[in-house]
């Protein structure tokens, strides 16, 4: 998109520190916008969500470093100023560092009078803009940097962050050094990965994107940037049903799941999977666990293998009948799993989601490989992802969009990486990260569902990537409901099934269609309506 107006189904754009600066350049030199118009757009848009609680406007200070965020700084202090505010412009660093846009931003300042001072006395002021470093944060805040941020972290004051928090590291979302925490971020043009990621996420406070006339280059290809889904892209992307329909042409999904004593996880996911669409569903499981799961969820198929006489010949034919394969939860990983996982990599050509066990089994066993189907979903939190990367944790949760991204190239499957912000990568290089769900849905069972969401679309759906990232967007979108029907302590993996048919509900439902909110993003919070 080039336009700034939002296709449907398009979702939102998050961009590297990179590829920010890659966008404004080209929004200058291509597209011929003047540096300072976009300055007073994002200026602008800044003290228009100052202005939204106009109250805490009393005396405002604006903190500006070197670069050109401190020169957004300036301009925020300037109209704030001509709009009969009271303000403080702050200036830290040497005057030799200062960006050509800085100067000339001061400069204007001057000539409108605007109050400048050196030594602010932190506790004065209501609000404090931060504008002492946005994307050009390129290593660990030290020395009076430091101490303005500590400073501004000390006060009462409401802190408002012009593009990213300074002190956030706009890719990672890691702290360097130290860094502001905002209670709202005004970011420009697109998202931040770092905005996305924790802890940035928590430190930017309410995110807002605001678009200031820098767009996407002309016929940029998807996997140039990384999306998030929005509400306002389910319809689009969920498969439409045919009125037509039957239970055979929605979908006939095989689970491989729930070992004995384990009938829980094979009994979340299928129900999932149900209550997500599929119109048949049949659990591949220990004998032990058909009673339970009769009892539990008639509506399921069954074929059962009694202690260490797995029936190969009924999982081919199960193979046979299904349309979409998932294998994992609850499984076990006794050397009988072990087999019934190899049987099915090895007479497995359908879509294929792997999670839990079968991700551990897959870890134990690297030259399986080669034996995965075409279109195959992998979905490893970050321990089993350790275990089947030999990455520490850290590695892992350092550079989430890289070890997804090159364990998707790696293995040429769709690898989602689950976390508080899950992020799901592609071996054609498109990657999503995920903004709905909440601390609540790391319960157990919760990733069961996931898998049963999961396999549930793919059976239905074109592009499997997409679907990948809309089951991970509606489990999330679920789990928000449950939380707020049971809170976040209290709700289970089953309240998240509990909460499906809601979240489908809505949407394919236009009225229950959240209102567009004007390019407005709240972070993790867009299903809130609910
Ligand atoms: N026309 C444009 O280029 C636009 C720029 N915009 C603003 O410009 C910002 C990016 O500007 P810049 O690229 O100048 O970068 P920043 O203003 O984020 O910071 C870069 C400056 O800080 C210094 N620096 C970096 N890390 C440091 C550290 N740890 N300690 C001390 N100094 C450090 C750099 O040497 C450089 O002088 C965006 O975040 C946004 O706020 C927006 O106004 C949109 C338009
Ligand atoms: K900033």
């Amino acid at each position: 998109m080039t336009c700034g107006e939002k296709e449907a189904g398009r979702m939102k754009t998050v961009v590297s520190s990179v590829q920010a600066k890659e966008l404004d350049q080209y929004a200058i030199e291509e597209m011929k916008m003047p540096s300072l118009i976009l300055m007073e757009r994002a200026a602008l848009a800044v003290v228009d969500a100052l202005e939204k609680k106009a109250e805490t406007l009393k005396c405002v200070l604006v903190v500006c470093g070197t670069g050109n965020n401190g020169a957004d700084g300036v301009a925020v202090g300037r109209i704030l100023h001509l709009k009969g505010y009271d303000v403080n412009v702050c200036c830290l660093g040497e005057e030799q560092r200062y960006s050509p846009e800085l100067r000339q931003q001061l400069e204007i300042a001057k000539k409108y009078c605007v109050s400048l001072v050196n030594n602010p006395s932190w506790n004065e002021y209501t609000t404090i803009v931060d504008a002492i470093f946005g994307v050009g944060l390129s290593r660990n805040v030290t020395g009076f940097y430091l101490e303005a941020i500590k400073q501004i972290n000390q006060t009462f004051a409401r802190k408002v962050a012009v593009d990213v928090p300074s002190g956030l590291c706009s890719d990672s979302g890691r702290i360097l050094g130290h860094a502001v925490r905002a209670d709202e971020t005004v970011t420009f043009a697109f998202l931040k990965k770092g905005l996305c990621l924790y802890p940035g996420c928590e430190w930017a406070g309410e995110t807002c994107v605001a678009d200031i006339g820098i767009y996407e280059r002309k016929n940029e290809t998807p996997e140039a940037y990384t999306h998030a889904v929005e509400w306002q892209d389910v319809r689009c992307l969920l498969p439409k049903r045919a009125e037509n329909g039957n239970k055979g042409s929605f979908g006939k999904v095989l689970f491989l799941a729930g070992s004995r004593q384990m009938a829980g996880a094979a009994y979340l996911c299928a129900s999932a999977c149900l209550r997500s669409g599929a119109g048949m569903v049949k659990i591949h499981t220990a004998q032990e666990n058909r009673e339970i799961l009769q009892t539990l969820l008639p509506e399921a198929l069954l074929s059962t293998y009694a202690e260490g006489q797995a029936d190969f010949q009924m999982l081919k034919e199960d193979l046979e009948w299904c349309d979409v394969v998932a294998a994992g939860p609850g499984l076990g990983q006794g050397p009988q799993e072990c087999s019934l996982l190899q049987f099915l990599l090895e007479n497995c050509a359908k879509p294929l989601v792997l999670d839990a066990d079968a991700l551990n089994l897959f870890g134990k066993n690297p030259h399986w490989a080669k034996k995965l189907p075409k279109t195959c979903v992998f979905t490893p939190h970050l321990m089993e992802m350790s275990r089947m990367t030999g990455k520490t944790l850290e590695e892992i949760q350092r550079e989430p969009f890289h070890s997804a991204d090159e364990f998707a190239k790696r293995h040429q499957v769709i690898c989602v990486l689950k976390d508080a912000r899950t992020v799901i990568a592609v071996p054609d290089g498109r990657s999503w990260v995920n903004l709905s769900g909440n601390s609540g849905m790391a319960t157990a069972g919760s990733g069961d569902v996931l898998t049963g969401i999961t396999a549930a679309l793919l059976a239905v759906g074109e592009d499997p990537a997409h679907m990948a990232a809309l089951a991970v967007y509606l489990h999330g979108c679920a789990g928000d409901v449950a939380c707020g029907r049971k809170g976040d302590r209290s709700m289970t993996a089953q309240d998240i099934i509990g909460a499906l048919p809601e979240v489908f509900k809505r949407g394919v439902d236009k009225n229950g269609e959240k209102q567009s909110n004007k390019g407005i993003y709240i972070a993790g919070r867009d299903c809130a309506k609910f």
